[in-house]
C-alpha cells in the first residue's frame, strides 16, 4: 500500500491516468462548441460583453486542447479551470445566480479527484466551495449589473443546466467504462497464466475446489489429467528459451482443442498442466490424455531456423474418489505421471489402486 502510494507520488503527472487526460480532451471539444453557440446566444439576449467573453473561452480551450496534446497537462488543467472559474464568475455576477452558470463549478469536482494527488484535490476542493458560496453571498446582497430579460433568463438557465446534464451524463458513463474495464483487466491478469493463456495454479485450485463441491453433492466422475512435456530442458537448451516459449504457448493450444469446452485447464507449473475433466470417468480421461498426446505426436514442430523440433507429451491420470481431497487426487496423477516417463515417455499411465 505505502509502496503504491510512494510509486503514484514519484509518477509524473502526465503518466498518471492517462485515460482522463483523453476525456479532457473531449471536455476541451464539448466546452468550446458551447462557447461558440453562448456567441450567438448573449448577442440575440442583447448582453454583449458575455457574448464576447465567449471569444476568449473558445481561444482559452483551443491552447488547452494543444497543450494536452503536447502532454503540458498542468497548463492545460490551469487553463480549463481559469476558463471555467472566470466565465462562471462573470456569468453570475452579470446576469445573476438564476443564470445556473454556477453548475459549471460543481463539474469539478470529481476532475479534481482525478486530474491531481489527493492533498491538492481536498485544497482545490476547498477553494472552490469557498468560490461558490462566496459567489452565491455576493449575489444574496447585489443586482445582477447586466440584467436580461426573464424569459431570456429562462433560456440560458435551461440551456446550462441541459449542458451540465449532458456533460455529467458523458464523464459517469465514462468513469463507469474505465473502472469495468479496468476490473476485467485484473481479473484476467488475477486468473490466468500471460504466456498460454489457461488459468494459473491459483485460480485452477479455486475452480477444482468447486468442482469437488459439485461431485460430492450429485457423485459425477471427475478426471485429473496432469501433462508434461518431455525433456523439455533440451528444447530450451537446443533452441532457445523463445523457442521454448512457443512451444509451450501451442501446446496449450492443442490441449485445449483436444479437450471439451467444459473441461478446465490450467498451466500447472513450468512445462507441467493440469486439466480436471467434469462428469469423466477414469477410462474416458485416458482416452482424451492420449487424444492429446497424438495430436502434438502429429503436429509440426519446426524451431524458427526451419529445423524439426521432436515433441511427446506423457500424462498421469487419476480419477476422483468419495473422501478424497484435491492433493490426493493430483498426487495420484502425479504418480501415474513419474511411471510414464519412467517408462519411457510418450505415454499415458493411469493411477494404480
Ligand atoms: N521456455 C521456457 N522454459 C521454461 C518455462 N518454465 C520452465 N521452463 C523450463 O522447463 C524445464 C523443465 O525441465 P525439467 O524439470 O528438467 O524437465 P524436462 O527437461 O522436461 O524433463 P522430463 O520432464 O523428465 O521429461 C527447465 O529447464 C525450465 O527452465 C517457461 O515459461 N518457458
Amino acid at each position: 500500500m505505502s509502496q503504491a502510494r510512494s510509486m503514484s507520488a514519484r509518477e509524473p503527472i502526465r503518466e498518471r491516468r492517462p485515460q482522463f487526460w483523453q476525456v479532457a480532451k473531449r471536455c476541451c471539444q464539448i466546452a468550446a462548441t458551447v462557447d461558440v453557440a453562448f456567441f450567438f446566444l448573449f448577442h440575440i439576449l442583447g448582453s454583449p460583453i458575455l457574448a464576447w467573453v465567449n471569444v476568449i473561452s473558445v481561444t482559452m480551450y483551443v491552447v488547452a486542447y494543444r497543450a494536452l496534446s503536447k502532454k503540458q497537462n498542468r497548463l492545460a488543467i490551469g487553463l480549463i479551470w481559469a476558463e471555467v472559474i472566470i466565465h462562471a464568475g462573470l456569468g453570475i455576477v452579470l446576469i445573476g445566480w438564476d443564470s445556473g452558470f454556477h453548475y459549471y463549478l460543481l463539474m469539478f469536482i470529481p476532475a479534481l479527484f482525478v486530474s491531481m494527488g489527493l492533498r491538492a484535490a481536498v485544497m482545490s476542493l476547498l477553494g472552490l466551495w469557498s468560490y461558490y458560496v462566496a459567489l452565491y453571498l455576493v449575489m444574496w446582497f447585489i443586482e445582477p449589473v447586466q440584467p436580461i430579460a426573464p424569459g431570456a433568463l429562462l433560456a440560458v438557465y435551461l440551456f446550462n443546466l441541459s449542458v451540465v446534464f449532458a456533460m455529467f451524463s458523458y464523464l459517469s458513463f465514462f468513469y463507469l467504462t474505465m473502472v469495468t474495464t479496468a476490473n476485467r483487466k485484473l481479473r484476467r491478469m488475477a486468473t490466468t497464466d500471460p504466456l498460454t493463456g489457461l488459468f494459473n495454479r491459483r485460480h485452477m485450485t479455486y475452480l477444482a475446489e468447486k468442482e469437488l463441491a459439485r461431485f460430492q453433492r450429485s457423485g459425477h466422475p471427475v478426471a485429473f489429467l496432469v501433462l508434461d512435456i518431455d525433456h523439455f530442458k533440451a528444447i530450451n537448451d537446443q533452441h532457445g528459451h523463445e523457442a521454448g516459449d512457443r512451444v509451450l504457448e501451442e501446446v496449450a493450444g492443442i490441449i485445449k482443442a483436444q479437450l471439451r469446452t467444459q473441461d478446465l485447464i490450467a498451466r500447472w507449473g513450468g512445462e507441467e498442466f493440469l486439466a480436471v475433466l467434469p462428469n469423466t470417468g477414469l477410462n474416458s480421461a485416458q482416452a482424451s490424455a492420449e487424444r492429446v498426446r497424438e495430436a502434438l505426436l502429429a503436429h509440426d514442430w519446426l524451431a524458427k531456423t526451419g529445423e524439426r523440433i521432436d515433441i511427446t507429451l506423457s500424462a498421469g491420470v487419476s480419477e476422483f474418489r468419495r473422501d478424497d481431497d484435491l492433493n490426493s487426487a493430483i498426487s495420484r496423477a502425479d504418480r501415474a505421471l513419474y511411471r510414464s516417463k519412467e517408462g519411457g515417455r510418450n505415454r499415458v499411465e493411469l493411477e494404480v489402486v
